[in-house]
C-alpha cells in the first residue's frame, strides 16, 4: 500500500535548510495498523504529510496504492487527498465546526447528496459509536467524543488510508485507549490501512507494529509478539501498566532496498565498536556474525 524508499525532505526558509526525512524507507501492507513513534522534530508529521499529498518530497521514491506521488499533477494530487486518504488530527479546529451538530460535521464532506447522505453520515456515526450522540453540537461534545467525531469525518469517503497525526493527543490516557481501540477495531473491521502518528510509547503498545523514526530515518521496528485478542485480555489484567513496548513487542532493525541496516548505536558503543567504520561480515549457517577488525567475534 505504501512504499517510500530513500525519501527525502527539505524545507527552506530564507537562510536556512532543514532535512526533515533523510533517506526514509518503509513499506506499509494494505491492511496494516502501524503507528509511527518518535522524538519531537524526528520528522513523524513530515512523514505524514507526505504520505497525505499535503507536501511533495524532494527526492527519492514514494507510492501509495500503486501509485507515484512523485509523478502527481496537480489535478491528480488533489484527487488523491480527497479520494484516497482520510486524516484525523490532532488539533480539532482542522477536523470540526463547533457550532453544527456531529451529523452536519460528518455530512460536510459526503459526496452524496440528500437522503443518502444522511443515511451514510449515520452510518459513520455508528461505526465510531457516536450516533447517540448525532443531534448535539460538537461544543457539547467531550474532546473524545469530538474525536471519535473526527474520525467519521474522515471515513466519509470510503478512503483507503487513514492517516492520524497525534489523534490522542488532546484527551486523557483512558480516552486516548478507547480511541486506539476503535481504530483497531476500523482497521479489523474494513480491512483500512491505517497509520497513527504518535509520541506516546503507551499507546503504540496496542498497535501490531511500531516504526520508530529517529532523525528522519526509519532507525527500529517493533513487532507485536502476541495476537490482538491476546494482547487484550492481557491489558485488562494490567490495566495501569507501565513496561515498555520493548516488552510487548520484537525488535527490528530495518533494511533498505540495498540490503543496508543501521546496526543499534548501544549494541556498537557494548562491543566497543562505535566510530569503526570497518567490521567483518560472514555468513554462518543461518546467522550473519559481525566481526571486529581486530578478528574477535563481536555479535
Ligand atoms: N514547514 C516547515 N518549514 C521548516 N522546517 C520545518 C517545517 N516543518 C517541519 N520542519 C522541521 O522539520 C523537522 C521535522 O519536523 P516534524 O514536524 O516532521 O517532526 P515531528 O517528529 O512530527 O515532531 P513533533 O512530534 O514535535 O510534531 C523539524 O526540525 C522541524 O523543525
Amino acid at each position: 500500500m505504501i512504499k517510500c524508499e530513500n525519501l527525502v525532505k527539505i524545507y527552506k526558509t530564507s537562510d536556512l535548510e532543514v532535512v526533515a526525512l533523510q533517506g526514509l524507507d518503509l513499506t506499509i501492507e494494505q491492511g496494516e495498523l502501524t503507528a509511527i513513534i518518535g522524538n519531537s522534530g524526528s520528522g513523524k508529521s513530515t512523514l505524514l504529510n507526505m504520505l497525505g499529498g499535503l507536501d511533495r518530497p524532494s527526492a527519492g521514491r514514494l507510492w501509495v496504492d500503486g501509485k507515484d506521488m512523485l509523478k502527481f499533477s496537480e489535478r491528480e494530487l488533489t484527487r488523491y487527498k480527497k479520494e484516497t486518504v482520510g486524516f484525523v488530527w490532532q488539533n480539532k479546529a482542522r477536523n470540526l465546526i463547533p457550532y453544527l451538530t456531529a451529523r452536519e460535521n460528518v455530512e460536510i464532506p459526503i459526496l452524496l447528496k440528500g437522503r443518502r447522505k444522511r443515511l451514510r453520515a449515520m452510518e459513520l456515526l455508528e461505526a465510531v459509536g457516536m450516533s447517540h450522540r448525532r443531534d448535539n453540537r460538537l461544543d457539547q461534545l467531550s474532546g473524545g467524543e469530538q474525536q471519535r467525531v473526527a474520525i467519521a469525518i474522515a471515513l466519509a469517503n470510503h478512503p483507503k488510508l487513514l492517516l492520524a497525526d497525534e489523534p490522542t493527543g488532546s484527551v486523557d490516557t483512558k480516552t486516548a485507549a478507547l480511541i486506539m481501540e476503535l481504530f483497531n477495531r476500523l482497521n479489523q473491521e474494513l480491512g483500512l490501512t491505517i497509520v497513527i502518528v504518535t509520541h506516546d510509547q503507551q499507546l503504540a503498545k496496542q498497535v501490531s507494529r511500531v516504526v520508530a523514526i529517529r532523525d528522519g530515518r526509519t532507525s527500529s521496528e517493533l513487532v507485536r509478539r502476541a495476537s490482538y485478542a491476546e494482547r487484550l485480555a492481557e491489558m485488562e489484567q494490567e490495566a495501569a501498566t507501565t513496561s515498555a513496548v520493548e516488552d510487548s513487542h520484537e525488535e527490528y532493525v530495518v533494511m533498505d532496498g540495498a540490503g543496508r541496516i543501521q546496526v543499534p548505536a548501544n549494541y556498537l558503543e557494548a562491543l566497543g565498536l562505535a566510530g569503526s567504520n570497518r567490521i567483518k561480515l560472514q555468513l554462518e549457517g543461518d546467522r550473519i556474525v559481525m566481526t571486529s577488525p581486530a578478528g574477535k567475534p563481536e555479535a
